[in-house]
Formats: structure tokens, C-alpha cells, sequence
């Protein structure tokens, strides 16, 4: 039987999630509310306003739900606001902005500041791009955060290969846990969607 991925639909990039996960040939639907979470196998946090999504977390009473599923081990992929979200330590965010503490990184905020807020680089992900004859992935970051450092556990899966921010952490891995900075969904490179569904 297909798999069902939820995305988080309160704010953000989910109409993109949606189509990159069923290209990806799961069921993948909208989670706005604690039922609707009780009934996937994963969820996507997507990009958009961490601190916004985590105001709406709490107007649709998903705060806890979401917290206790995670804990429970429910995989989930967070990108960019997604991967602020799931962080155990954020810098550079609203002191009342609640977070999920699922992933054990510290993130900082707006992290390549003003100049670059938004730009595209080509990376080389770990167990993504690393197979025979394949190619580095093009990756949008749009007023991302980056991962200041990474508790024991988490595996770092891509950095930031030249310029200002290289060697900046921007892909890891926790358990059953995966977030980027950068934006796939944005792309049509469905690569970092279907590491995700096979993680479930
Ligand atoms: N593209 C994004 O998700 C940007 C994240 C945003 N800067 C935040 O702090 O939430």
C-alpha cells in the first residue's frame, strides 16, 4: 500500500511539497489539524516564516499533537522555516517563538544576512548525490538559516561549497529526522523528496 506523507498546510511552500511527494508516488495531503496528523506515515515541514508557523502551530492546537508525534519517532523532512521549526536550539528568532525540538542542531536565523539572502549554489548530498554518475544538486536558499552545529547523532549531509558561507552546514540528518536550508521543491529535482519517502 502507498505511503501517505502529510505536509504541514498552515503557511508556506505546500502546494510545491505536495506535487514533488506525489511525482515522488506517495499519497501525500495537507495537515492542518491533529486528526489529519494522526493519519500520515511522515510530514514535511515546508519554507515559508518559522515564527509565523509557529503562532499558527498553537491557533490550531497542532503545537503538542505535533511535538508528542515526533517524540514517537514520526520521520519527518523540515526545509528551511521547516528546519528552523524542528531545531532543539534556535539563534536569531522572537524570544515567544515555540519550536519542536526534534532535531538535535542549534540553527541560526537569516543566516547569510542581507547581500545574500537569496542565491543558488550546487551541492553534493550525502546518500543523495552521491551515487555513480550523479549530479550535484541545485539548490535554492531563500532567506535560509544555517546549521551552527550538530549534537552527537546527527549526521551533517551537505554544506556550502564556496564563497562567503562555505563549509556552512545546510543538510542533516537525525535519526528519523532530515532538514535542508534550501528548497527543493522549487526545482523539479525530486532527489532530497525521495531520500524522504525512503526513510519512511
Ligand atoms: N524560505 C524560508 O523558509 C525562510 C525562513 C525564514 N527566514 C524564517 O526565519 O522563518
Amino acid at each position: 500500500m502507498s505511503r501517505t506523507v502529510g505536509v504541514l498546510a498552515l503557511q508556506g511552500d505546500v502546494r510545491e511539497h505536495v506535487a514533488a511527494l506525489t511525482a515522488c508516488g506517495v499519497r501525500a495531503v495537507p495537515v492542518r489539524r491533529a486528526a489529519e496528523l494522526a493519519a500520515v506515515d511522515g510530514l514535511v515541514l515546508p519554507g515559508g516564516e518559522s515564527t509565523t508557523m509557529s503562532r499558527l502551530l498553537g491557533v490550531f492546537d497542532l503545537y503538542e499533537p505535533l511535538r508528542a508525534a515526533l517524540a514517537d519517532g514520526l520521520p519527518a523532512y523540515g526545509s528551511c522555516a521547516g528546519m528552523i521549526l524542528l531545531a532543539s536550539r534556535i539563534l536569531d528568532t522572537r524570544a515567544d517563538a515555540r519550536h519542536l525540538d526534534a532535531l538535535d542542531i542549534t540553527v541560526r536565523r537569516n543566516a547569510f544576512g542581507r547581500q545574500v539572502e537569496s542565491f543558488e549554489t550546487d551541492l553534493d548530498l550525502v546518500g543523495i548525490t552521491d551515487t555513480a554518475g550523479a549530479e550535484p544538486m541545485r539548490a535554492v536558499f531563500i532567506r535560509a538559516p544555517w546549521v551552527e552545529d550538530v549534537g552527537a547523532g546527527v549526521e551533517v549531509l551537505g554544506t556550502v561549497p564556496s564563497g562567503p558561507a562555505a563549509g556552512r552546514i545546510v543538510a542533516v540528518r537525525g535519526g528519523n529526522v532530515l532538514a535542508t536550508s534550501f528548497h527543493p521543491e522549487v526545482t523539479g529535482d525530486l532527489r532530497v523528496h525521495q531520500y524522504f519517502v525512503e526513510m519512511l
